[in-house]
């Protein structure tokens, strides 16, 4: 599935290994998983239990490699379900920084849809495709459009079955946008009013949406009335706040720290062609 797996010790404490280490060593002991398969208790040579786990996407986007800040799985979440992100749509995403959000909308659109994804930072989309490789979005060998770059990918994980449906563009989305017909496309990046015109060329006039993640209010109004002026409708602007809900036995809370502001989400239709 990925090319992770997850080890647990007693505490709690949480390790993403590649799927071939063999053995591994913590302050409790060392855990040999040599032919142990995943879904198993094992113990360390000094008697403690761990669990071993497949990883579900959340414990990678955790760990993952980072350039850039990613979106959270809050953020993530609503944005697949209030644009209503579905198996077999074409989504184009900018910018890809490091790749957690195209791991998501992967899954969204599953194997019969894509994802397109453009970024103008060379060493950031470097970054995303390893991310990438390892959930199975894309495949060994698999190349960046307009990168002049081979990759071998000799020491990855071979997944057998990944979805393999992103692909990987460097590009200026304000300069254009490849594709047409696109159902979704979702701007994590500064500037998206000098996107809308190229947005609303590229999607699906029956059903495209524009998604916007923005961390500024100006930002926002700025965006918003490039929509309008372009005749967008169904314009609605969002902040999801996440606040985790502590169970002990003294009592029931939330906690005292919460997820507060990230970035704001405006979520748009693209207008139908004129007769
Ligand atoms: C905040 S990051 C995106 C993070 C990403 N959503 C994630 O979850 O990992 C913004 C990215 O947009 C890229 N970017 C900025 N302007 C762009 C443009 N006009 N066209 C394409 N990519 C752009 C940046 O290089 C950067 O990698």
């Amino acid at each position: 599935m990925f090319a992770y797996k997850l080890l647990v010790d007693e505490r709690g404490k949480r390790y993403l290994l590649k799927k071939n280490v063999e053995k591994f060593g913590t302050d409790l002991g060392v855990v040999d998983m040599k032919d142990a398969e995943e879904g198993k208790v094992l113990e360390s040579h000094k008697g403690h239990k761990f669990y071993l786990v497949e990883p579900t996407m959340f414990d990678i986007l955790k760990r993952m490699k980072r350039t850039v800040t990613t979106l959270l799985p809050k953020d993530i979440g609503f944005i697949i379900a209030r644009a209503g992100i579905r198996e077999g749509e074409v989504v184009v995403e900018a910018g890809t920084g490091s790749g957690a959000l195209t791991m998501y909308l992967s899954n969204a659109v599953g194997k019969t849809g894509k994802v397109i994804t453009y970024d103008i930072r060379p060493e950031f989309a470097k970054v995303a495709r390893k991310n990438l490789l390892r959930v199975g979005a894309i495949r060994k060998g698999q190349g960046i459009i307009g990168l002049d770059e081979e990759f071998d990918d000799e020491d990855e994980i071979e997944i057998e079955d990944g979805l393999f449906n992103v692909i990987q563009k460097i590009g200026d989305v304000r300069e254009k946008i490849d594709e047409k017909d696109v159902d979704v496309i979702v701007l994590d990046l500064p500037d998206p009013w000098n996107v809308v015109e190229n947005a609303k060329k590229a999607l699906n006039k029956k059903r495209g949406r524009i998604v916007t993640y923005l961390p500024y209010i100006e930002q926002v109004k700025k965006t918003v009335d490039k929509l309008k002026e372009e005749g967008f409708w169904d314009i609605h602007t969002y902040e999801i706040i996440e606040r985790e809900i502590e169970i002990s036995d003294k009592g029931v809370r939330p906690s005292t720290r919460m997820i507060g502001h990230t970035g704001y989400i405006t979520i748009a239709r693209v207008p139908p062609e004129e007769i």
